[in-house]
C-alpha cells in the first residue's frame, strides 16, 4: 500500500526545520548506504554531529507519531534511522531497495519507508521519487509538509535533480504488523468501521468489525 499523508508538519515546524538546516553540515550520503545502494547514491545528508540534528529528528518523529492516518496505516512500533537529505542539481539516487535491517549491533527492521518533503515542487526540477512495481512505476513529488509512505520491499529511486535544491526527510518504520497485506486488511477494516460509526453510530455492524479488527491485530501484532 502506497499512500500520501498531508500536513505531517505545521507551517511553523517546517519553517523551524528549514531555518536550522545548514548545507555546510551535510556529508556524503554514501556513508549510510548498503554496499550496493552506495553505487547509485549521489546525495548529501545531515551529519549526526551537528548540534541540532537530534532536536530536528525528535521534532519530525513526534509529528509522525501524532498523525492519525500515519498511525493507522503503518502501525508503527518504532520510527527509526531518520535522515535529512539534500539533493542539488546533478544529484540522484538510483534504483535500490532499502536495507531490511538497520543498525550495527541491535537491529531494527524496515517494513515501511517514508519520504517527508521539505521543499515545494516549484523549488526544484526533476527529483521525483519513483517507486517501481511489477506493473510499472509511479512518480511522486509532493508539496512541502506532505509525506509518501511505501513498503520498504519495493525498488525505488530518486530522479536526477536538474535545477534547484530538493530537501527531504527519510525514515523507516518497524511496524507492529510486518506483513504489508495484513496491514492493508487492518487498515481497510479500521476505515470501514470509522465510516459506519460516522454514518450510523455504534451499531452491531460497527461492533462486529471492531471485534474482527481487534482480534486480527491480536493475532498478527509483534509487540
Ligand atoms: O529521497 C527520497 O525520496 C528517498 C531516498 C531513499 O530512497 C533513501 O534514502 O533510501
Ligand atoms: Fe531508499
Amino acid at each position: 500500500m502506497i499512500f500520501s499523508i498531508d500536513d505531517v508538519l505545521t507551517p511553523e515546524e517546517l519553517q523551524h526545520i528549514t531555518d536550522r538546516l545548514d548545507p555546510k553540515d551535510f556529508i556524503d550520503g554514501k556513508l549510510t548506504a548498503g554496499w550496493h545502494a552506495k553505487l547509485v547514491k549521489h546525495n548529501t545528508q545531515l551529519t549526526k554531529k551537528a548540534d541540532y540534528t537530534e532536536e530536528l529528528t525528535q521534532k519530525v518523529t513526534a509529528a509522525l507519531w501524532r498523525h492519525p492516518l500515519f498511525k493507522v496505516a503503518t502501525q508503527p512500533k518504532t520510527i527509526h534511522s531518520m535522515l535529512f537529505s539534500r539533493y542539488e542539481a546533478g544529484m540522484s539516487y538510483g534504483s535500490h531497495v532499502d536495507n531490511a535491517l538497520m543498525g550495527s549491533r541491535s537491529f531494527l527492521r524496515s517494513d515501511v519507508s517514508l519520504t517527508l518533503f521539505l521543499s515545494d515542487p516549484t523549488d526544484y526540477e526533476g527529483g521525483e521519487l519513483v517507486i517501481e512495481n511489477t506493473d510499472g512505476e509511479r512518480t511522486y513529488k509532493l508539496p512541502a509538509r506532505s509525506a509518501i509512505v511505501y513498503p520498504s520491499g519495493a525498488l525505488h529511486r530518486v530522479a536526477s535533480v536538474t535545477q534547484g535544491v530538493r530537501w527531504v526527510v527519510v525514515a523507516w518504520v518497524q511496524s507492529l504488523v510486518r506483513d504489508p497485506m495484513q496491514r492493508e486488511i487492518l487498515f481497510d477494516l479500521d476505515t470501514a468501521r470509522r465510516s459506519i460509526f460516522q454514518q450510523s453510530g455504534k451499531t452491531i455492524e460497527f461492533d462486529l468489525i471492531s471485534k474482527t479488527h481487534s482480534n486480527l491485530l491480536r493475532r498478527w501484532a509483534e509487540v
